[in-house]
């Protein structure tokens, strides 16, 4: 790795990635020149940018007292140069503010219908993501007079130790975290997926990624594991669209409903500006919901639960919106338990709930999870990486059913009395 050194003038020099021997100021000229060209949309030969990067960022000493821990830094393109390269066109933008609408239209009972959080656990093969959001998308047609649906466009996991974290973060899926990668293939396909006319959801977990994608999307998440993090309440009340909270990992509702009373703030925080620099936000405070995903070992939908949680919410003076996720500790993660889950939300709405405004299904191409291999070529097609899912024969027979069987209850039901 080159290091700078002081010359007898006092000029920082050091070796190039060609063995020239070239001045600090000339090496961040250069990556200015670089970036400036890219960012005013011209094309540059992108092993120019990167060098300039590189230089300058491996020139830089690390063993200093504040990045003993930090082997070095890749500098990447701003969220409004990656936004320029795939923009959304006008109608999607419009589609996706309509979308939002509706979302919010749902929380305060203006709109009957049940919110369905749809799709893989994670995306990771652009392919079988259009594959599924084509189908989707015709289901959603069919049935939208009683469901809105909503696709799970989901490219950051959390982990509750370590584990493959998503397209963002490691996109060829071996251990190289190509993160500026990553977010290209998230941003192109979420540009793809929004002009197919889906409204899509993801979850917000790098509070920096959300500002590459958040504009495609049009309902959030924060997972069980982020909820109770200042930085992720403080990033959500900020986000454009509104936010389904998980309930925590020990499936108790406290920090979910906090996460609601905080996001309902506005919130001074660091996080960086669409062209990248540091910036310290205002955010206006924004609204949405708790999901009750079950935890420590037990589910939290049956309607004792649900009863729990209304009463969790009366007593925080927050309006009573619950969406119930049929996945996670709630199907123990086993997808053969999330029709079931499904089964008995349908029922509590038959039965007079009031709460309940959506739910959430992890559903894919193929039944089930398949290990990641080395051998990326040996993966099934349409199959998770991550949780296990039900697959689409399944996905239309739940939707189409529920359907059914809601489609003359919704529109009469109160929400909010
Ligand atoms: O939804 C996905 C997983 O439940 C979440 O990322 C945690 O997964 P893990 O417990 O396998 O790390
Ligand atoms: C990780 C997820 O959920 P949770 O935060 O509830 O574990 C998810 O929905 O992908």
């Amino acid at each position: 790795m080159p290091t700078f050194h002081a010359s007898t003038s006092g000029a920082l020099t050091a070796p190039c990635h060609d063995g020239t021997l070239v001045d600090f100021r000339t090496l961040v000229l250069r990556y200015c020149v670089a970036t400036h060209a890219l960012t005013r949309g011209r094309s540059i030969a992108r092993p120019d940018l990167q060098d300039a990067v590189a230089d300058i960022i491996e020139g830089l000493p690390m063993n200093d007292t504040n990045n003993p821990n930090v082997q070095g830094y890749t500098l990447i393109r701003s969220p409004e140069a990656l936004r320029e390269r795939y923009p959304l066109s006008q109608q999607a933008v419009d589609r996706i503010q309509s979308y939002r609408d509706t979302v919010k239209r749902i929380l305060g009972g203006d709109d009957h219908r049940l919110l369905v959080v749809v799709g893989p656990c994670s995306l990771h093969d652009t392919e079988a993501a259009l594959d599924y959001a084509k189908r989707l998308a015709a289901l959603s047609a069919a049935v939208s007079d009683t469901l809105f649906i909503v696709m799970r466009a989901y490219f950051e996991k959390p982990r509750t130790t370590v584990g493959w974290k998503g397209l963002i973060n490691d996109p060829h899926m071996d251990g190289s975290f190509a993160v500026e990668e990553g977010l290209e293939k998230a941003r192109s396909l979420l540009v793809e997926l929004s002009e197919l006319g889906l409204p899509l959801a993801t979850e917000a977990l790098d509070p920096i990624a959300t500002q590459y994608i958040q504009d495609c999307i049009s309902w959030t998440a924060i997972g069980a594991r982020t909820t109770e993090s200042q930085t992720h309440r403080e990033m959500a009340s900020g986000l454009p669209s509104p936010i389904g909270f998980k309930n925590g990992t020990d499936g108790g509702f406290t920090v979910a409903i906090n996460a609601l009373q905080a996001i309902s703030h506005a919130h001074s925080y660091l996080n960086i500006a669409p062209n990248g620099q540091v910036a310290i936000v205002r955010s206006n405070g924004n609204c949405g919901h708790i999901v009750l995903r079950g935890g420590n070992g037990k589910p939290n939908y049956d309607a004792e639960s649900v009863a729990a949680a209304e009463q969790a919410l009366a007593k925080a003076s927050m309006p009573a919106d619950l969406m119930v996720d049929c996945s996670h500790a709630n199907s123990s993660k086993d997808p053969a338990n999330q029709p079931v889950v499904l089964e008995d939300v349908v029922k509590q709405i038959e039965q007079g709930n009031r709460s309940i405004m959506g739910v959430m299904i992890e559903s894919n191409i193929n039944w089930g999870a398949q290990p990641l291999t080395c051998d990326l070529s040996a993966l099934e097609y349409g199959v998770s990486i991550t949780d296990g899912c039900i697959d689409w024969s399944t996905t239309e027979k739940c939707l189409y059913d529920m359907a059914d069987r809601l489609k003359g209850i919704l529109p009469a039901r109160q929400r909010h009395a």
